[in-house]
Formats: structure tokens, C-alpha cells, sequence
């Protein structure tokens, strides 16, 4: 591939080089990258242009990592944009769970989740991490679109099985049940993965305290020990749910999952807007991950998480969309939207009290710590080694055409501050996962 690159070197700081030539291996890493000064860079363009192996952009193209999305639940997609004004649990037992009691029909699940991983795909989004539904089948065609569309997916059975906070037609029938299902999902995926290129990873998932018995948050972190796998669950998203862990066990929620095994280096929880100082500790000492989700967190999250803080303090965080507590399948609107959110969060948001009361003493973020979320966090919550453009990482890359003409002369900083504010699904003109194309372009190879 021959072009501009723009990648996420550090939370602070990005490398904008052009004229670059990324050779790909047909493992799908990423093999060398060569400078237009190196003396074989004409030598090795020429030759891929003859294998008709030579990808150009052109000169308003430009080549970044693919996205890594760390929370989507798969079967909301239908309701993504609906009810975001109600109380979360009022949004859970009205849209959510009705919806997603519907893929009990294997041929539903299909058609939605076929839809969205395209949809994600096409904005950009080369990795994701996703909830299911309590239902093994659906939850295997999940992994099936995302291999069809070339997605490398982490996909979660999610696991309900509290009679007092899930409804009686959307519950595992009891904990037993639930272990045993989560454990036929993880051979399924493993079977499934023996004739498939890119491989799917099944992951452990508590939907979140409130919704579990005791017997089942225990049972699933055995099986997250038994097959050393990623866990997901949502944890201190707002005051309802950190209430519940307080009233029903006299702990905090990250207390609780850590009780049953479920706070490892390999899980990732959503949101955390509610997470205090020794909740920040306990996931920095157990290498948890926090999944971002901004826009989500204005409707559901009763705060703004403090984004500037994580990063300082060094706790692993990424970016997710929640759909569909979050609308949008772009991680490029997330990115704005955290943004925009910790902008309110330094400032304040009461006109009525003056400015020196009025915000908080936490940083506001920037395009580039958003895009280091998007990729670098990302990947290394999941433990992957791609988000960056590096020799030895997955090619797993999106071509963004500049959204808008250069009217006056840009700075390589102003083109990819443009790019994170404007880059719709349009912009995107090519997508690779693990070198494989997985959104077609309207390249010509070997211009
Ligand atoms: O944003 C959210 N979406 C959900 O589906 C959910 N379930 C529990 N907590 C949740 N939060």
C-alpha cells in the first residue's frame, strides 16, 4: 500500500507521515513500512505494481489503524436512537429486553446482526466487542456475520439469571442453566472458528450485578479461570446500579465482581462513570479495562467519566459505541463526544454559579487522546496487537478520503483534527482486517 499514514503514537501524540509503502504479509501483519527516502522504495513499489499487488491513495487519502469498538450489544441495533430519555431500568424492561427475547428466532438474529456488523464495518470499526443475547444460536450467528464481513469479533452469551431484576419471558432458567449454556457457547466458537480465516473469541458476560444470582457471577468466573478468557460486564454506570451492589452486598459494585474472579487483565467493564478513587485503584492493580462510552453515558450515565484522570493515572481505557444506549455506530461520533463531554465536565455546565465554582479541575481531552482510545486502548484491552501502524501488528486499517477540500494550507495536526471531526462512513474508503479487504473501495490497484 502506498500513501499517508496517521497513527496513535501515545495518548498525546500522533506520526502523520506521507509517502510511506506498508508491505503486508500473507499472515496479515503488517511485514515493513518504507520511507519514499529509503533506497528500496522504488524497487519494492515497482514490484508490487507488477504482482498488481500495489494499493495507491491518493493525495487527500489517508491510511489509520482500524477502530476497536469495546461495547456494543449486538441486538439493540434495531433500537438504536429510541427512548434515550427514560431511566436506564425503565429503558432495560420497556425496549431492551423485549427486543432482545426476539432472537429466540435464529432467522431474526441473522438478519439484524448480518446488518449492523456491515454497518460497523463500514465505519471503520475492524474489532469489536459485543453482548449477545441469553441465546446460543443467535449469539453464534453473531459470530458468523462478523466473519462473513470480515470482523474480528469478541462475542458475549450474556448471562441473566436473577428472577428479581430480569423478566420471566428474557431470564436464564437458573444459574446451573446459564454456566452450562456459557460453556456450550465457548465450544460452539471454538468449533466454529477451526474452518474460519479470522477467529472469533468467545467471552464471558455477566450483563451486569444487578441481573446475576451470587451462583452464577461465581460459576462464570470459574469458566473465565477454566478457558483464560475476556469477561465483560458493565460496572458502576450509574447511581441505580451502584446502589443495588451497596443494598444487596454491602460492597461496591467493582467489589462484588471482584469477589466471584470477574476483575482480571482481560476483562473489560462498560462506562464506570460512578467508579470512585479505590475502585480506579482496585482495576489498576487487577489490569481491568474501562469502556468508554460517551454519547450512552449523557443519557444513562449520571456523570461524565473523567477521562484526562484515567489516562494520567494510567488505567486501561477504550472507546465503545453501547449501542444502543449509545445511537450512533461511528466511533468517530464517540471520539466527539468525549470530547465535547469532558469539555462540559472541566468547565461546568450551571450558568448560574460563577466560573470559579463552576467546573472541575479535570483536563478536557483532546482529538488525540480520543484517537488513541479508539486504537491504542482498544487494543490493548483486548490484548491484540494491532491499533497502530507498526511493523509486526495486524493490518487492520481504514482509508479515510479527507472529508472536506484544503481551502488553505493545513498543518499535518489541523488534516487529522478535521479528519476525527468529520469523517462520516462515506469518507471511509476502504476498510482491511488483518490485510483482507473488508469494505470494497473504488481503488484501481497499481496507480
Ligand atoms: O447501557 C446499557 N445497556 C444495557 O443493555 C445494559 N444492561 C445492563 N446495563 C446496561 N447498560
Amino acid at each position: 500500500m502506498k500513501g499517508s499514514t496517521i497513527t496513535s503514537t501515545g495518548p498525546e501524540t500522533i506520526s502523520f507521515l506521507p509517502h510511506q509503502l506498508i508491505c503486508i504479509d500473507n499472515g496479515g501483519y503488517i511485514s515493513r513500512i518504507i520511507d519514499q527516502t529509503d533506497p528500496d522504495y522504488s524497487s519494492t513499489r515497482n514490484a508490487a505494481k507488477r504482482q498488481n499487488q500495489l494499493i495507491s491513495l491518493n493525495e487527500d487519502d489517508f491510511l489509520l489503524p482500524g477502530f476497536i469498538d469495546l461495547h456494543v450489544h449486538a441486538p439493540q441495533w434495531p433500537n438504536a436512537g429510541l427512548a434515550l430519555d427514560k431511566p436506564l431500568n425503565e429503558w432495560l424492561n420497556d425496549y431492551t429486553f423485549p427486543l432482545e427475547t426476539k432472537y429466540k428466532e435464529v432467522a431474526f438474529a441473522k438478519k439484524v446482526y448480518n446488518h449492523l456488523i456491515r454497518e460497523l464495518v463500514d465505519n471503520g470499526t475492524t474489532s469489536a466487542l459485543y453482548f449477545g443475547t441469553i441465546h446460543n444460536e443467535a449469539n453464534l450467528e453473531l459470530a458468523k456475520a462478523c466473519i462473513r464481513h470480515q470482523q474480528r469479533g469478541f462475542i458475549g452469551q450474556v448471562t441473566m439469571d436473577n428472577p428479581d431484576q430480569t423478566p420471566s419471558y428474557y431470564r436464564d432458567a437458573s444459574a446451573k442453566q446459564a454456566i452450562s449454556h456459557a460453556e456450550t457457547f465457548i465450544q460452539q466458537v471454538v468449533d466454529l472458528n477451526r474452518t474460519a480465516d479470522l477467529k472469533q473469541t468467545p467471552v464471558i458476560t455477566p450483563r451486569f450485578v444487578p441481573s446475576c444470582t451470587p451462583e452464577s457471577l461465581a460459576g462464570l468466573g470459574a469458566l473465565a479461570k477454566k478457558y483464560d478468557l475476556p469477561i465483560q460486564s458493565h460496572c458502576s454506570e450509574s447511581d441505580w446500579e451502584n446502589d443495588y451492589a451497596l443494598t444487596h452486598y454491602h460492597k461496591r459494585d467493582a467489589e462484588v465482581l471482584d469477589q466471584f474472579g470477574l476483575l482480571t487483565d482481560r476483562a473489560i467493564m462498560a462506562h464506570g462513570t460512578l467508579l470512585n478513587q479505590s475502585d480506579l485503584d482496585l482495576f489498576k492493580e487487577r489490569g481491568v479495562a474501562i469502556a468508554h462510552c460517551p454519547i450512552s453515558n449523557a443519557y444513562f450515565g449520571n456523570a461524565v467519566l473523567p477521562v484526562a484522570k484515567i489516562l494520567a493515572q494510567q488505567n486501561k481505557i477504550g472507546l465503545g459505541t453501547d449501542i444502543s444506549g449509545g445511537y450512533s455506530p461511528s466511533l468517530y461520533r464517540n471520539i466527539d463526544q468525549a470530547i465535547v463531554s469532558s469539555r462540559m465536565l472541566h468547565d461546568g455546565v450551571d450558568q448560574a454559579l460563577p466560573p470559579a465554582k463552576r467546573g472541575t479541575s479535570i483536563n478536557a481531552i483532546t482529538a488525540k487522546n480520543g484517537f488513541y482510545l479508539a486504537t491504542v486502548g482498544g487494543a490493548q484491552s483486548l490484548h491484540l496487537k494491532t491499533g497502530q501502524i507498526k511493523v509486526g501488528y495486524l493490518a487492520d486499517l481504514q482509508v479515510v478520503k479527507a472529508p472536506y477540500p484544503t481551502f488553505t494550507d493545513q498543518t499535518p495536526d489541523d488534516i487529522f483534527e478535521k479528519i476525527i471531526y468529520h469523517t462520516t462512513k462515506n469518507d471511509i474508503k476502504q476498510v482491511f482486517v488483518q490485510g483482507k479487504l473488508a469494505k470494497e473501495g473504488h481503488y484501481e490497484t497499481q496507480r
